[in-house]
């Protein structure tokens, strides 16, 4: 179809030769059609089909710039070019600043420059028309999308956002304008939270498409963190040189949430939302590789409810559920965060005491589940009773991988079983009977205090030079209405391990001192009591104010008193040690260092403590004469050592004439042993005290 152009000119002269050059015009007539004023060509217009206007600026209704103004306004998207004097071009020129396609110079409207001038211009415009129809598309479709899109110069200072992109940064395109991608796009690792290379810099420098690292974070401006997936590529001019880069990301917060939720699904049981066997397959191999590293002895705990198929059946499942379902919370409170209560499926479930140091911890949190699940549970308004078998395993010593520590946990629920249920046993027959021994000390102490039953024996120590005797070690014994006479390394690490050690020694303490007043009162001469202190009792926070109300009570000595102390109990913490010291030394109670040479103290370290006596311990003075220590050279060196240090030495488990002499000849204080005399009762030692040498 033609091109309609609309000449404006009040000169019929010049509309004539223009109709003619364009009538006639080489490539195709144009359709021509004209008017006289501004008025009359606005009014046309605004009729629309005009693809050009040819417009003389001196017009009757209106002249010069003001007359192409109000042209332009009425045709803003059709080209127009001015016609204008050859002399007088100044306001066709302005024209141009405001919008004309150019001018055309009377008198040289050649019939072949006109139309060709005019079809440029409106070939043009129509390029222009269809370049902003495809910019207003993209625009609309970037904002319409749900990715953001952001995109940068060659800098990489961003000149580009759509609406996505500013929601999700928190950034309005004009105040991201200009500034660089990074600050923007504040990119970080989501498990490292390390800032990451931004993609975008990775495109400007290599000039290739790239996409995030997995796991990356976006930071949005107020520190929000949004998972993101992402990929940017470089953006090319015409000859194929980079430019710039664009980025593409979306926000997979739904979809990182859905597949963690999926993954929760997968490694959890439905009902009682605990982990299922494959999470605890997966925790127990983790478990096993830290053990390796850190000497640790995890343990599995096997556990199947009894009689719960006969609740299952007689009430129906929904409550059988429900007892599921409450029995997990209970196991779950019965054992500490770091370990794992899975359900393997029905009434059976396995725990897995992560860093468990000793087979004795797997017998406690054992007792604790019998415990807690003998309470009956209260379910639809009724007691329900249940109670459980418990097998362990323990590695290594029961297996070196899941498989196997599971099924011999297994095999160790159904020995419980047998047992007559409602118990636990070990896969290992020697771990069953020391937790069975241990279990049954522990009962049988708890109400030993309060049956009397605890003795003390005292052994004396005695001058190796005079072979008088200078003082007692008090040492405790158990007088079980059954067992007979329970001796300390029997009772004392689980007294220890259950916390019934400091009310035990507060009644050795407590004895012994009463003895020594007893003694006293017999008339018997003044004699120094060793008491021994376990590290939980020297570090019990009362330690100190009971021991001074002991004394107060009793009325004994202080410097009657001497505690004995390991050097693993001193070195512990070595600043406590020497406060709790000083104020023991303040009131005259001596100080011994139990078994010396048997742990590991630094010698600068125990010189900081007020230490009176040096114990050498037993297997040293075993050793004179023997073939680990033929001439004695440890021994004689503690000896020296206390001497130079101003101490008294003292040589524990003296038990031959031999040893006696090589004591005496290096010039060792006192001794203490079986050679002189065994622990006795109270009444033994008064006698020997009553004479001052071992009978
Ligand atoms: N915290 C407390 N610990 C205590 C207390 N009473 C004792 N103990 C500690 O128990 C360990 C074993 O004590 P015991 O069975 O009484 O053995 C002592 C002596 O009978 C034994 N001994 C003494 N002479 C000889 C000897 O010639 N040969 C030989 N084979 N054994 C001998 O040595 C034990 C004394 O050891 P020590 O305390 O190191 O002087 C023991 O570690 C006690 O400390 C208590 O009340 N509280």
């Amino acid at each position: 179809m033609a091109n309609r152009v609309l000449i404006i000119s009040p000169d019929t002269e010049d509309t004539r030769t223009l109709r003619r050059s364009l009538g006639h015009a080489r490539d195709g007539p144009f359709d021509v059609e004209s008017v006289f004023t501004l008025a009359q060509g606005v009014e046309r217009i605004r009729q629309g089909g005009i693809d050009a206007i040819l417009a003389d600026l001196t017009l009757p209704d209106n002249q010069g710039l003001a007359c192409f103004d109000q042209l332009h306004a009425a045709a803003r998207h059709v080209p127009i070019l001015t016609l204008c004097d050859l002399d007088d071009e100044a306001d066709a020129k302005e024209a141009v600043q405001r919008g004309a396609q150019g001018w055309l110079s009377r008198g040289y409207f050649d019939n072949y420059l006109v139309p060709q001038s005019l079809r440029n211009i409106i070939e043009r415009t129509k390029v222009e028309q269809r370049l902003y129809v495809a910019m207003a598309r993209a625009e609309i479709t970037l904002n319409s999308i749900g990715d953001a899109v952001i995109s940068t110069d060659m800098t990489g200072c961003v000149d580009y956002l759509n609406a996505a992109a500013e929601l999700i940064t928190g950034w309005s395109r004009k105040k991201a304008h200009g500034r660089p991608i990074a600050e923007v796009l504040d990119i970080v690792d989501g498990v490292t939270r390390r800032q990451v290379v931004n993609p975008v810099e990775y495109v400007l420098q290599s000039d290739r498409a790239t996409g995030l690292t997995s796991d990356a974070v976006l930071v949005g401006v107020h520190g929000k963190c949004i998972p993101i997936e992402d990929s940017a590529a470089p953006i090319h001019d015409w000859d194929g040189k980079i430019v710039g880069a664009v980025m593409v990301f979306r926000d997979i917060s739904n979809a990182v949430a859905l597949m963690s939720k999926m993954r929760h699904q997968a490694q959890h049981d439905f009902l009682t939302k605990l982990p299922n066997r494959i999470l605890l397959n997966d925790r127990i191999s983790q478990a096993i590789a830290s053990a390796r590293r850190n000497n640790a002895n995890p343990a599995l705990l096997f556990l199947d409810l009894d009689k719960f198929k006969h609740i299952n059946d007689s009430l129906g499942h929904a409550v059988g559920d429900q007892l599921l379902q409450a029995v997990s919370e209970r196991l779950v409170n019965c054992v500490r965060a770091s370990d794992t209560v899975s359900r393997h499926g029905g009434d059976e479930f396995v725990i897995l005491l992560a860093d468990e140091r000793q087979p004795h911890d797997a017998a406690l949190a054992a007792e604790k589940i019998l415990l807690a699940l003998s309470t009956p549970f209260l379910i639809e308004g009724q007691q329900l009773h249940t109670s459980t078998s418990i097998g362990i395993s323990v590695f290594p010593l029961d297996g070196m991988d899941a498989a196997a520590l599971i099924k011999n946990a297994d095999t160790a629920m159904y020995h419980a079983k047998e047992h007559g249920r409602n118990n636990y046993q070990f896969f290992s027959h020697d771990m069953n009977t020391r937790a069975v021994e241990r279990q049954l000390i522990e009962n049988n102490l708890r109400r030993a205090l309060e049956s009397h039953e605890f003795r003390l024996h005292y052994q004396p120590k005695v001058d190796l030079k005079t072979n008088r005797i200078t003082g007692v070690e008090a040492l405790l014994r158990w007088e079980h209405p059954e067992w007979g006479l329970v001796l300390p390394e029997r009772f004392i690490m689980i007294a220890e391990e259950c916390g019934l050690i400091i009310p035990i020694g507060r009644w050795v303490l407590n004895e012994a001192c009463e003895q020594a007043v007893r003694w006293r009162n017999e008339g018997i001469s003044p004699v120094s009591i060793a008491v021994n202190v376990s590290a939980l009792e020297f570090r019990h926070r009362d330690f100190f104010e009971h021991a001074l109300a002991i004394l107060q009570t009793t009325g004994v000595d202080p410097t009657c008193l001497q505690l004995e102390l390991t050097e693993s109990v001193l070195m512990r913490d070595v600043a406590t040690s020497a406060t709790l010291l000083a104020q023991f030394k303040a009131m005259g109670v001596q100080i011994a260092v139990d078994d010396f040479g048997t742990g590991y103290s630094s010698l600068s370290y125990l010189n900081q403590f007020p230490i009176d006596v040096l114990k050498i311990d037993q297997s040293f003075v075993r050793a004179i004469d023997t073939a680990q220590d033929s001439d004695g050279g440890i021994v004689s060196a503690v000896i020296g050592m206390g001497k130079n240090l101003n101490q008294r030495v003292i040589a524990e488990g003296v038990e031959d004439a031999g040893q006696f002499a090589f004591l005496d000849a290096h010039g060792c204080n006192e001794g203490q042993g079986y050679f002189f005399s065994k622990p006795v009762n109270a009444g033994q030692m008064q006698a020997m005290l009553n004479t001052g040498a071992c009978i």
